[in-house]
């Protein structure tokens, strides 16, 4: 039988969750839930049950994932506690700890994770980390349901925030690169389109690469460099205005953040 999920709170990643476990195929039954109602008719277009009564959802499940913003998770929790006894609840809230989530619903397995969009097409970096009361079943039942969506890795708690940056936010940070380099394309003369495909190709292939060969991104990039040629022309001007510095604090700065909304949220 179909193991059913709930999506609390189905936005954009919710949303993307659904979608990824769609084209995945099988193996869940989804209710997801949102608070308006144009939402909910959005994701039953999707071909999902969807419903504004969280309890409800809950209720029904085998496994609770929570995709509502940060500032909203308490009250969610206040209003889904009592249903959630004996049940995995993955909470993909930025910055909130499994610490805080487990004192408002202490009879929920609690597992903390931070994924990226990139589940909508089945390529997420999902890492997760159990909560102190969160038994072995709970943690096999999120990490199969993640698995279907991309890679899986359980990490220690204390690396979420800059996991938030790194792996929710980084999609963010490389389509802006993407859309530099594409734009630069577009400056020497290409295409729009052409350059946006040339572009992707080869931050994808590279990305690939990395991954197969498990070279040091320094050594494809030496690879690449032909002494008085292009690329180190390309290279000096990157160098010259600080581009990995910009991304380097980029990633410390969004890590920063997650501390700042626990402390603006009064959970820290
Ligand atoms: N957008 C992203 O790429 C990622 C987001 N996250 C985390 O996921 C969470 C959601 O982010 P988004 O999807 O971007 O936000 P969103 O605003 O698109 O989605 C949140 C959804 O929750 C619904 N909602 C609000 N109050 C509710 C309630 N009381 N009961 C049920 N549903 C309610 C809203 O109607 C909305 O559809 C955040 O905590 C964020 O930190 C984590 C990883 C990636
Ligand atoms: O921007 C945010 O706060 C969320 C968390 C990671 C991705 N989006």
């Amino acid at each position: 039988m179909d193991r059913a999920v709930a999506v609390i709170g189905a936005g954009t990643i919710g949303g993307a969750i659904i979608r990824g476990l769609l084209r995945a195929g099988g193996g869940y039954r989804v209710v997801a839930t949102a608070r308006s109602s144009s939402t909910v008719e959005r994701l039953r277009g999707l071909g999902v049950e969807a419903t504004t009564d969280n309890v409800e959802a809950v209720r029904e499940a085998d496994l609770v994932i929570l995709t509502v913003k940060p500032y909203v998770v308490a009250d969610v929790l206040r209003e889904v506690a009592a249903e959630l006894e004996g049940k995995p609840l993955v909470s993909l809230a930025a910055a909130v700890s499994t610490g805080y989530i487990a004192s408002r619903a202490p009879k929920a397995k609690v597992i903390r994770g931070m994924t990226n969009i990139n589940v909508e097409v089945n390529e997420g970096f999902t890492t997760l980390s159990a909560g102190p009361n969160c038994d072995q079943a709970a943690r096999s039942a999120a990490e199969e349901l993640f698995r279907r969506l991309g890679t899986v890795e359980w990490v220690d708690e204390r690396y979420m925030d800059a996991l938030t940056a790194l792996s929710g936010s980084a999609p963010a940070f490389i389509a802006e690169v993407i859309d530099a380099l594409a734009l630069g394309g577009i400056a020497a003369g290409l295409p729009r389109d052409l350059a946006y495909r040339a572009t992707l190709m080869a931050m994808m292939g590279t990305s690939r690469n990395l991954l197969e060969t498990g070279r040091p991104p320094h050594q494809v990039r030496d690879m690449v460099l032909t002494p008085a040629g292009t690329t180190i022309r390309g290279v000096m001007v990157l160098q010259g205005n600080g581009l990995k510095r910009t991304l380097m604090e980029a990633v410390l700065e969004a890590t920063r953040r997650a501390k700042e909304m626990r402390d603006e949220m009064g959970l820290s």
